[in-house]
């Protein structure tokens, strides 16, 4: 599903925390957002899954203005990870990775088999399929994070919203939960810290810089040394992986 911010400006007080966003995001590619701390990733996420209305200009998921659009129909075609979301300490993992169905289902509807079918590939998919009987509030960070990442899945979404999807994730999981959106076919858009992986799996990098968006595109255009120094405040370059060439990230403190 295509979504597109269009003059996009939001935040918390008087000042914005985003400005003026324009953005087109085609159905499919895998968007990571990159920026400093309190660049404004999150608080551009919240604008699509209705956590924070903009001040300004709109935000459309296909062709319908999310801000319009009725919660539940918003919640049907947005499936989030958010940072550190709790995602309901009482449920056992299976439990907490059916919510994703219902927004698909009527008030009085219960869980088919088909929509059992999808909870089980979803736990498959994020390695998760172990942990199924286990409390959630039993949890390690990295094991809850790959359940609320299985439960985004088995919502089927048109858009995935994910705010530091791998904050909590060792090494294989950081590369196979990233793959595992990357390849869903589904239109990502990622809040990522780690500008390696943003390199290595985002089709296109949006950089925030304060709230601007300062570049936007195909990772080798957007990730020179000048937006490394002006933007990430580090000495940073972008080489072609050894063995299949993707690109990778350098970094070195700036000699000031
Ligand atoms: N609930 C809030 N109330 C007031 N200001 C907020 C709130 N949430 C965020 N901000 C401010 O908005 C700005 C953007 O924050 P945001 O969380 O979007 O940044 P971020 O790029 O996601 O940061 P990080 O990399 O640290 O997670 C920051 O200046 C932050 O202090």
């Amino acid at each position: 599903m295509k979504l597109a911010f269009d003059g996009v400006t939001a935040g918390y007080t008087v000042v914005p925390a985003v400005r003026d966003v324009t953005l087109t995001i085609a159905a499919g590619e895998f968007v990571a957002v990159v920026g400093p701390n309190g660049s404004g990733k999150s608080t551009l996420l919240k604008t699509v899954y209705r956590a924070l209305r903009p001040h300004a200009g709109t935000v459309r998921l296909g062709d319908t203005d999310v801000w319009k659009a009725g919660h539940r129909e918003v919640a049907r075609r947005v499936g989030v990870l958010g940072q550190d979301q709790d995602g309901g300490y009482d449920f056992t993992v299976r439990e907490a990775v059916r919510l994703g169905r219902y927004p698909h289902l009527g008030a009085f509807d219960r869980l088919t088999g088909s929509d059992e079918t999808v909870v089980t590939e979803a736990l498959t998919r994020t390695g998760a399929t172990g942990l199924a009987d286990r409390p959630l509030s039993t949890l390690s960070d990295g094991e809850r994070q790959r359940v609320l990442l299985a439960r985004a899945l088995a919502q089927q979404p048109g858009v995935l919203l994910l705010d530091e999807p791998t904050n909590h994730l060792d090494p294989a999981h950081q590369l196979s939960a990233l793959n595992l959106v990357a390849s869903s076919g589904v239109t990502v858009v990622a809040a990522l810290h780690t500008l390696d992986l943003a390199a290595r799996h985002a089709t296109t990098i949006v950089a925030l810089n304060a709230g601007i968006v300062a570049a936007a595109g195909p990772p080798a255009e957007v990730l020179t040394p000048a937006l490394f120094r002006e933007v990430f405040e580090v000495d940073g370059r972008l080489i072609p992986d050894p063995v299949d060439g993707r690109p990778r990230v350098l970094l070195r403190e700036l000699d000031r």
